[in-house]
């Protein structure tokens, strides 16, 4: 496959002027041949580092499914391993973005080809912080196609290498503009999954929660002063450590750079099925009742911006 050189430290927050529905966004472009893991690596990363995953291939096979009038045009290019047009696969890509609170997306799968790349930042007028490239031989990547077990009509051999060849012709070049460019990141594929993650955890090193401040005060009380991407990320966060946990009262949330960084106080909550939608809304800070409202922790100078990451701190403080 082509030769792409490694980017030598590309600043994390480059896209800084980048807007989408009046909020600044942050884009990684995960680019791969079919099968190289980047959907598998997409879910490891917006688990640690609070990114919103959008797959290009997986909207569109949403929009077959929708009924809509671009359906069977989608359905008929997927089935040959073809680039749909830009136009259909951007509104999707603009759309989800907009819908959600979110303000760090991986778009996975796209841009596919010059006309993607050039449309994409024509219309959005969005730049990617990165590239992350993921490289694997065919070999491999057929191997874990034809075991993916997805029902997809495209993980067939003859569709497979339709996709391959589309993959060096349309996509590669892709890849060698951003390269040019000193945006891409590139990963050894062909290791196993916790391998190649560990690899993606140092490039999105930058993104880590910061959990600057936590003290688990009395019974199933905890205090924390946070760094994190978004806040529904750190409920995310706690909901996993927890089982559930519900906000219960919010200080002075300000906006930092692209974080937010604020002071909580959460609470655990009896144990019930996570209600993640609930803590995302508005309407549960709405909801909150006086008599849950906990003290907040004074905070000595000296205790802000202690960098904790949070499971590590989740470990150290017995909480989970
Ligand atoms: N590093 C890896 N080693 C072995 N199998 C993998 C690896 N990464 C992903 N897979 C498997 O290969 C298949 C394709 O992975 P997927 O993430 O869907 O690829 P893509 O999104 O690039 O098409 C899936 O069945 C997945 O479980
Ligand atoms: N930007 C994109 C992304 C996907 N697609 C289509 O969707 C198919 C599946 O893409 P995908 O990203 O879900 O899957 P992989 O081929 O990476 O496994 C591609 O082969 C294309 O036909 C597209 O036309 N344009």
């Amino acid at each position: 496959m082509g030769t792409v050189v490694d980017a030598p430290a590309v600043v994390a927050e480059e896209a800084t002027e980048n807007t989408l529905g009046g909020k600044k966004v942050t884009v990684v472009f995960v680019l791969g041949g079919p099968g190289s893991g980047k959907g598998t690596q997409c879910a490891n990363i917006v688990e640690h580092f609070g990114f919103t995953h959008l797959s290009a291939g997986d909207l569109l096979r949403a929009e077959i499914k929708s009924g809509s009038e671009n359906g069977t045009m989608i359905e008929n290019m997927i089935k040959e391993g073809k680039i749909v047009p830009s136009e259909v696969t951007i509104k999707l890509l603009q759309d989800a973005m907009i819908k959600n609170e979110n303000d760090k997306f991986l778009i996975d799968g796209f841009p596919r080809n010059e006309e993607n790349r050039a449309a994409f930042e024509n219309v959005t007028k969005i730049s990617p912080a990165f590239v992350l490239f993921f490289e694997c031989s065919e070999e491999e990547m057929e191997r874990r196609l034809l075991g993916r077990n997805q029902g997809r009509v495209d993980d067939n051999i003859e569709t497979i290498k339709k996709r391959f060849k589309t993959f060096v012709e349309s996509s590669l070049p892709v890849i060698e503009y951003y390269s040019s460019k000193g945006k891409v990141k590139k990963i050894d594929a062909a290791k196993p999954i916790p391998e190649v993650f560990e690899d993606v955890k140092t490039i999105f090193s930058p993104y880590a929660p910061k959990l600057l401040f936590g003290a688990p005060s009395s019974g199933d009380h905890i205090h924390i002063i946070y760094a994190y991407p978004s806040r529904s990320s750190l409920f995310s966060k706690l909901v996993g450590m927890w089982g559930r946990c519900e906000p219960v009262s919010k200080h002075s949330i300000r906006h930092a750079s692209s974080e937010h960084t604020g002071h909580w106080s959460c609470r655990r909550a009896p144990a019930r099925p996570p209600r993640a939608r609930r803590l995302n809304t508005r309407s549960a800070h709405a909801h909150r009742r006086p008599e849950k409202m906990t003290a907040v922790h004074t905070l000595r100078p000296q205790e802000l911006f202690l960098p904790v990451e949070a499971s590590s701190w989740a470990v150290r403080s017995r909480i989970g």
